[in-house]
């Protein structure tokens, strides 16, 4: 499969003040691939991701996205909007595209078991469910670019399996880097990074 670099990091530094985080990334991050990011816990895994996305600015321009490409984001935090139904909550992301398929969004829903809590609320579903909701927000918004942040932390281990599976098949033509602790990703990984000391290493 032809695959390109679309995401390009180049001599990245970052520090919280005087905390130093990341010490000279460079890394080129293709289409068609899924690539995890390990390590300890308070490594830097999500700063890396903040910056990846923009969502903490890039001040020296280190972090060059093709065309400046769009970023999904599927975080541990939900997001969800606590008046809208679990269906109207999908359904936003699709009428922002200028999308209107009811279909793909009950497909989605069933292939991940929860079409029947489509009219419940936010709060009136569990941990879990709430986090595959916003894995199919994420999928309808249709990124190129797909970033992971613990993606299936409040899962059990079947659910675990059916969201990576379903990560693996929407890779085709994307870009998807998961920062993640959980060891059953490296299976479904084309690259595994680890971030320690401030500096990512590539390997298992
Ligand atoms: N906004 C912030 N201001 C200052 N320090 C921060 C900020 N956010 C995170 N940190 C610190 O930066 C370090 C890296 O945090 P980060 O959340 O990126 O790690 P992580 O590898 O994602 O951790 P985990 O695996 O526990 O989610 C930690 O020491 C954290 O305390």
């Amino acid at each position: 499969m032809m695959t390109e670099t679309i995401l390009k990091v180049k001599n990245l530094n970052f520090a919280y003040k005087k905390n130093i985080i990341l010490k000279n990334i460079n890394v080129h991050f293709q289409e068609n691939q899924l690539y995890s990011i390990y390590g300890p816990s308070g490594s830097g895994k999500s700063t890396l991701l903040y910056l990846l996305g923009g969502l903490i600015k890039d001040k020296n321009k280190n972090i060059i996205k093709k065309d400046n490409l769009k970023v999904g984001f599927l975080f541990q935090t939900h997001n969800l909007i606590k008046e809208l139904s679990i269906y109207e909550n999908i359904k936003i992301s699709q009428l922002i595209k200028n999308e209107d398929d009811d279909e793909k969004i009950y497909e989605l829903l069933k292939e991940m078991g929860i079409y029947h809590i489509k009219n419940n609320y936010p709060d009136q579903i569990s941990g879990g469910e709430a986090q595959r909701v916003s894995f199919i927000r994420t999928l309808i918004a249709d990124t190129k670019i797909i970033l992971c942040d613990e993606p299936t932390a409040s899962l059990d281990t079947k659910n675990k399996e059916i969201i990576y599976n379903i990560i693996s098949q929407y890779k085709k033509n994307k870009l998807i880097i998961i920062a993640t602790h959980d060891e059953n990703v490296k299976k479904y990984s084309d690259k595994t990074f680890n971030l320690i000391d401030g500096n990512l290493e590539e390997g298992g």
